[in-house]
Order: C-alpha cells, then sequence, then structure tokens
C-alpha cells in the first residue's frame, strides 16, 4: 500500500446560532407569474415577504421572459402542476393542525392569472371559504412596460369566480374601468371631476363585483390636493400641490378611506402594484386591520421606491425591497390627514360663521346669545340682585379670561400675536379694576373687605367650571384653539347685546321689577357696552384674525371636530354661567 500523502487543512469552527425563536410566523401564498427580471410578479411577492417576515409559498401561474423594458414571452403553467402545487401546499399549510387557527396560511394573494389557473382555483374556493383565508386580488392586466398579461375574456373569468369571493380587490384606475366594463357589460363612461366622482365610482365597482373590500389605486391621476380633482398642468411648479389618493371602501361599515400619499416623479415603477398587494397581504397575515395594513403598505412602496441610489436596468426601473417596513401605523400617517381649510373658507362667509352654525353649535349658539338673562334685563325684568351676583361672579371670570390670553401669547410664535395679546390682557386688566371700581363706588362691595361674610363673592359652580376649562384649554391647545376657547365669549357678547338691545327697544319703558331709575340706566350701560362701536370693531377684529389662523395651521376633518367640539363646550359653559344667575 503506498504511503497516502499528507494533506494540510486548517479547520474554522463557527458558532452556534443564537435561537430567536419567534412565535408568529405566517405564510401568504402568491399565485402569480414569474418574472425573470426580479422586480415583479413572484420573484417580487416573496421578497416583500421576506422584509416583512412572512413566509411565502408560491403558485406560478407563467413564466415570463422580459426585462425592465418590455416582456417578450410567457409560458402558462400547465394544468396539471396547477393542481399539483395547490393541493400539495394546502395539505401541508391548512391540513392536519389541531385548530384551523394554527394553521399558517392565512391569506393568498393574485397576480397574473391565467385561464387555467382560474379553473383550477375555482374548485378550491368554498374550501378556503370555510377556512377563513383571504383573498387578495390585483386584477394585473397589462404590464408597465405596456404588454398584455391577461385579457378581457380571462379576466370575465376572474370577475364572476375569484373577485366575487376577493376580501380585497385593488385596481388602479384603468383596471377599474375594465372591470367595470367586464362585470355590467356596459362601456364605462367614467368622468373623474373631483373626489366625489371617484368615491361614488369606488362603491359602485364594489357593488357591481360583489368583494368585500376595494381598493382603487390612483397612481395613474396625480391629484390636485388643494383643488381636489385630478391635476392639471407641470409636475415641476406646483409639486407640493399634486398628490397620489386611493380610495378604500369598506362594504360591510360602508366606510371609505382616502389615503394621500407624495407624487413621486419617477419612471421607476416596475412592480409597485405587485409590490403593494403582497404588502398587504403581508401585513394582513401578520393581523392588522385592513385600516392599519394599507398605509403600511403604501408607505412600504414608497419606501421601497425611493431608496435606490443608481437605478437597475434601462427601463422601468424595479423597487429595493430590502428597505424595513414600519411596523405602527401611527408613525406613517401625518396627523392631519387632508388640509380641508379651504374647502371650509370657500363655503363659510367665515370660520366663525362655521363654527356657529355648526349642527352640533347652532341651537346651544342661539340658547345662549337669545338666554332669558339677557331678554329680561332689556326688559328692566331681570332682578338686580341676580344681576349683582352676576357682576360679582363676572369678576373672577375676567381674571381668569386675561389669564388665558397669557397662555395664548406663551404657545405663539408670532410676534405680532403674542403683542396683540398682551394688548388685550392690558384692556382687560384695566376693565378688572373699573370693575372693581364700579362695585365699591355703587353697590358698597368690597372683594377684600367682604369676602368672608358675602359668598356670593367666591365663584360658584358655574364660573369655576368655565374657568377650569379656560385653563385646561390654555395649558393643553395650540394658539388656534386657545382662541377658538375665548371666541364665544366675545362674539357671543355682541350677539347678546344686539338681541338685548331690540328687545328694549320694542318695549316700554317701565321698571319692571327694578327699584330705581338708576337700576335701569346699569342695564341700559350694560346694553350699550356690548352695542358700541368700540365693541363692534373687536367683534370684527377678532372675527378675522381667527380666519387668518386657518393659513398657518393646517385644518384636518379630525382636528376641525376637535375645535367644534371646543367652541360647543364654551357655548354651553356661557349658558351654564347666566343659568346660574337665573336659578
Ligand atoms: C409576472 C408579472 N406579473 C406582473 C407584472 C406587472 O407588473 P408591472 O405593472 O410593474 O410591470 C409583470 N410585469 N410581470
Amino acid at each position: 500500500m503506498t504511503k497516502a500523502k499528507m494533506v494540510h487543512y486548517t479547520t474554522v469552527k463557527l458558532e452556534s446560532p443564537i435561537a430567536e425563536k419567534r412565535d408568529n410566523f405566517p405564510a401568504v401564498l402568491t399565485i402569480a407569474g414569474s418574472d425573470s427580471s426580479g422586480g415583479a410578479g413572484i420573484e417580487a411577492d416573496l421578497k416583500t415577504f421576506s422584509a416583512h417576515q412572512v413566509y411565502g409559498l408560491t403558485c406560478i401561474t407563467a413564466l415570463t421572459g422580459q426585462n425592465t423594458q418590455s416582456v417578450k414571452s410567457f409560458e402558462p403553467t400547465p394544468e396539471y402542476l396547477l393542481k399539483d402545487i395547490l393541493k400539495l401546499n394546502f395539505e401541508d399549510f391548512l391540513e392536519g393542525y389541531e385548530n384551523s387557527e394554527d394553521a399558517p396560511l392565512k391569506a393568498i394573494k393574485t397576480g397574473m392569472l391565467t385561464k387555467t389557473t382560474i379553473d383550477v382555483l375555482k374548485d378550491h374556493l368554498d374550501y378556503l371559504r370555510e377556512r377563513n383565508i383571504k383573498i387578495i386580488v390585483d386584477p394585473v392586466m397589462i404590464s408597465t412596460s405596456g404588454s398584455q398579461l391577461f385579457d378581457a375574456d380571462g379576466m370575465r373569468d376572474c370577475v364572476n369566480t375569484l373577485i366575487k369571493q376577493a376580501y380585497i380587490v385593488t385596481p388602479n384606475f384603468l383596471e377599474a374601468k375594465s372591470l367595470f366594463e367586464i362585470a355590467t357589460g356596459k362601456k364605462a363612461d367614467i368622468e373623474i371631476q373631483g373626489l366625489n366622482d371617484y368615491i361614488n365610482l369606488v362603491k359602485e365597482l364594489q357593488k357591481v363585483l360583489g368583494c368585500e373590500n376595494i381598493l382603487v389605486k390612483g397612481g395613474h391621476i396625480p391629484w390636485n390636493r388643494l383643488q381636489n380633482r385630478p391635476y392639471e398642468g407641470n409636475f415641476d411648479d406646483n409639486s407640493n400641490q399634486v398628490c397620489i389618493i386611493d380610495i378604500l371602501y369598506e362594504s360591510k361599515t360602508d366606510s371609505v378611506k382616502v389615503y394621500e400619499s407624495e407624487f413621486l416623479k419617477t419612471k421607476d415603477t416596475h412592480g409597485t402594484g405587485c409590490t403593494l398587494l403582497s404588502a398587504i397581504a403581508a401585513n394582513i397575515a401578520k393581523g392588522y386591520s385592513l385600516q392599519e395594513a394599507l398605509p403600511l403598505s403604501i408607505h412600504y412602496v414608497q419606501k421601497s421606491m425611493v431608496s435606490l441610489k443608481k437605478k437597475l436596468g434601462h427601463g422601468n426601473g424595479p423597487l429595493c425591497h430590502t428597505v424595513v417596513p414600519e411596523t405602527k401605523p401611527s408613525l406613517v400617517c401625518k396627523q392631519d390627514e387632508l388640509d380641508i381649510s379651504h374647502y371650509l373658507l370657500d363655503s363659510y362667509d367665515s370660520f366663525l360663521d362655521y363654527l356657529k352654525t355648526h349642527p352640533k353649535v347652532s341651537n346651544n349658539w342661539k340658547m345662549y346669545i337669545h338666554h332669558p338673562f339677557v331678554s329680561q334685563l332689556a326688559q328692566n325684568k331681570l332682578e338686580f340682585n341676580k344681576f349683582l351676583y352676576y357682576l360679582k361672579q363676572d369678576y373672577y371670570y375676567l381674571i381668569n379670561y386675561a389669564q388665558i390670553h397669557g397662555l395664548a401669547a406663551s404657545v405663539s410664535d408670532d410676534y405680532n400675536q403674542i403683542h396683540t395679546q398682551s394688548v388685550i390682557m392690558d384692556e382687560i386688566v384695566k376693565e378688572i379694576e373699573r370693575h372693581r371700581e364700579k362695585l365699591m363706588k355703587n353697590y358698597n362691595i368690597h372683594y377684600d373687605r367682604d369676602f368672608e361674610s358675602d359668598t356670593e363673592l367666591s365663584p360658584g359652580k358655574a364660573c369655576e367650571a368655565y374657568c377650569n376649562y379656560l385653563l385646561e384649554i390654555g395649558k393643553k391647545e395650540d394658539f388656534l384653539g386657545i382662541r377658538v376657547a375665548l371666541a364665544p365669549c366675545l362674539h357671543g357678547y355682541a350677539e347678546a347685546g344686539d338681541f338685548g338691545l331690540k328687545i328694549r327697544q320694542d318695549h316700554d319703558k317701565s321698571l319692571g321689577v327694578l327699584e330705581s331709575e338708576d337700576h335701569a340706566k346699569v342695564y341700559d350701560s350694560w346694553l350699550a357696552d356690548y352695542t358700541s362701536d368700540w365693541y363692534r370693531e373687536a367683534y370684527e377684529r377678532g372675527k378675522s384674525s381667527l380666519q387668518s389662523l386657518l393659513e398657518h395651521y393646517p385644518l384636518s376633518q379630525g382636528r376641525l371636530d376637535e375645535l367644534v367640539d371646543i367652541f360647543n363646550k364654551v357655548t354651553l359653559l356661557e349658558i351654564d354661567f347666566w343659568d346660574e344667575v337665573l336659578p
């Protein structure tokens, strides 16, 4: 035997892996075509699933020969193979688990389909429904590069079977039009001039398709966010006006959500549809609701569109699927959903008008400015001791009113606003001094001297509740919120004054319940103060400055509702304040 030759080697010992065991590794099956260029189809789906920490299964419907510039050819998968694939995947990922919820397969996403695939899949639809598997359908018909991937005939089968049972269908605008025509057999003459047209189309389409939810993707119609209609013009000039809107309609709750996202000026959009759908499927499989999954998924697609410094390929480049998806919807949504202040100002004379006439407010506002306190005062029917109680209470209110203007100044970074608040504070402080003196001179009421003996000098329940609320608003709100809280007092007194003066003019001049002519004069002067030119001017100034604040504070519907609530609450507190005077 010849002696073995000495072999030299070095050993590299590897560390044992540190197990990071996951509880939740849901699976999604993608039924789609393979894109040889890797940016769309099955390839994009699997990359997206991995980025989302979701396990991906496949059923390849066709092999395509394509790159970022064109689709050259494709070969459908034969029926027997499709049957095997689906059967094997379902047996393994849906069967044999103790509880049906333990089965890892949670969702199925479809992309490029073939007639054979629909025929094969059709037989499994009842089975999938029983197992609560969510089917997410991307009705792909034409590639970004312009090639027909699925014809209308095939799509008709899809509409009559798969789409009817889909959890969500996600056509882009052009696909939405085709689906409409296929489902109704009528030519769709759809013109989108505004958001209403768009929303109606989405709702109508859900009805004719019968799927549970629908998302119409607006990537093909850049949107003018200020005028809320399709954008016409040059993208370079007004890019901050242009956005993309995607509209979700959920039929079970009859709710519409409009997702507004940035319009990204890029042609590198190969695979965006597939990627969005896979992200939605992955997020749904992970347990997010549709309303959570959508913003997260749209954000993921946008992030992967902007993350490549150098494009790949020479046509419509692919995305960078390896970006890390966000997991908290609140982190991808702006606080302000849509700035609606411009519609508001188009439809109402002023912001103050909007607040006063809001359905939540309008009756309360009328009750406030037509309060019996004012009508009784105007007819000399208000007992004078009640008016005195009001004056004593008003003293505390005025101090608080001055303080809140100080808090408003403290949250502003605009010198003019700070200056105005300090001028108003100065005027209120002077008014407080006059108030004190008047009470001393005319009625021999000394706050400090009489405080212990006269319980009416302590703030009553209504006054305290009002002051506390204003203080709370002053500490937590922004400048606009504080100004809205201060508005019912300034504006309501002017309107109540007008109402009172009118009653007084029509009314006979008898003394009513009053003991002396002097008391009647006090009432006269109360009405005269709030109907004076000076007060009217303050009213107008307050109204226009409130209005001009809208230019600086974007108003979402949610924020607007909050402001209406503040205005309404303060209006009710004003009513309580006078109610307490007239028990
Ligand atoms: C296999 C396959 N599936 C889908 C698409 C559509 O993607 P895109 O519209 O981005 O070209 C594609 N090009 N290839």
